[in-house]
């Protein structure tokens, strides 16, 4: 899968992914009104709005962009439907050849690792059949339980040609709480950062490692020392656009190659018909202002690497 990926980033020219995360109130008033027509002001309701949200996002963009990525708390708040939304919208991205990065953040004890590992990248065992369950390309994953948490959701990747996204610095602003903390001379996510590397060097593609991270566009001092203390990682980049990270900030996150990041910005593209740049477009063409908010990304991040 970092195969793929690293391949349609080079075909579109454009290392960033689209964050579905879709909220009830980014959902302009056409699509609410006709899914509660059907459903009813109910969860049915909901999830049946956010697909068809979502769905127009994806028409809309598909061509300019090499993936996406769903953030499933965003459809875990309308319980099952949402649920079936979510793996709705993974099913249509994939029929669309996007690559899906499932935004899960998960990590446990070992057993239950192995389990969710299982339900988002693998088959699991149903008497003599086995059956995928959410099938994401990839998934983002907790690493501060430890390597027990973390190694099932290798085994998997490596079982199904999967990746993984590892949190290593959040964006976040209070991620220095606990990441940043010293210890033996170094921060946190310094020790974390030299882990994913050694997990990666284990499972690699053809250029970089099926196993990346996740490093905040809100720390560029912080995304330049880790880029270069794990040089055949994948980067996944959030806190692009609605969080203040620019294209100017995320130059020390690629490589000299050009590749070995990717940038997120969801707030920023899905609801881009709220921004009074895009405002023209209004409520009604809202997929087009999306796929406006896709180019300008594109070209903002495309001259500050041109520049660097
Ligand atoms: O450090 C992290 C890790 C994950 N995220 C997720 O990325 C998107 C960001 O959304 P925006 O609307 O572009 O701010 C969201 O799904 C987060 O859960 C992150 O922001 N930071």
């Amino acid at each position: 899968m970092i195969n793929k990926l690293i391949e349609k980033i080079r075909k579109t020219n454009a290392p960033i992914v689209v964050g579905l995360d879709p909220m009830l109130n980014y959902i302009p008033k056409h699509i609410q009104e006709n899914a509660f027509a059907e459903f009813g002001e109910t969860l049915e309701g909901a999830a049946e709005a956010i697909w068809q949200f979502n769905k127009g996002i994806v028409d809309a963009t598909y061509d300019l962009i090499p993936a996406v990525k769903p953030q499933i708390a965003m459809y875990e708040q309308f319980g099952i439907p949402g649920l079936q939304a979510y793996k709705k919208t993974v099913d249509y991205c994939k029929s669309k050849d996007l690559v899906v990065i499932g935004d899960i953040k998960r990590g446990d004890i070992g057993s239950t690792s192995a389990a969710y590992a299982v339900g988002h990248l693998g088959h699991v065992q149903v008497g003599s059949k086995k059956y995928a369950g959410f099938d994401e390309d990839f998934a983002t994953v907790n690493p501060y339980l430890g390597s027990d948490g973390v190694k099932p959701f290798i085994e998997v990747c490596k079982e199904e040609n999967k990746g993984l996204f590892i949190l290593v610095k959040t964006s976040n602003p209070s991620s220095g709480e606990f990441q940043d903390r010293i210890m033996d001379g170094r921060p946190l996510y310094e020790w974390v950062g030299e882990k994913v590397a050694e997990w990666g060097a284990d499972h690699m593609g053809k250029e970089y490692s099926y196993i990346g991270a996740v490093v905040g566009a809100t720390y560029p001092e912080m995304g330049k020392v880790l880029r270069k203390l794990m040089p055949k990682t994948f980067i996944l980049v959030p806190g692009y656009g609605a969080q203040g990270g620019k294209g100017s900030d995320l130059v020390h996150f690629f490589n000299e190659d050009g590749l070995g990041a990717i940038v997120n910005s969801s707030r920023g593209i899905i609801a881009a018909y709220k921004q009074e740049a895009y405002a023209e477009f209004g409520e009604l063409n809202y997929a087009d202002a999306s796929r406006k908010a896709v180019e300008v990304m594109i070209e903002d991040i495309s001259g500050a690497l041109k520049n660097r």
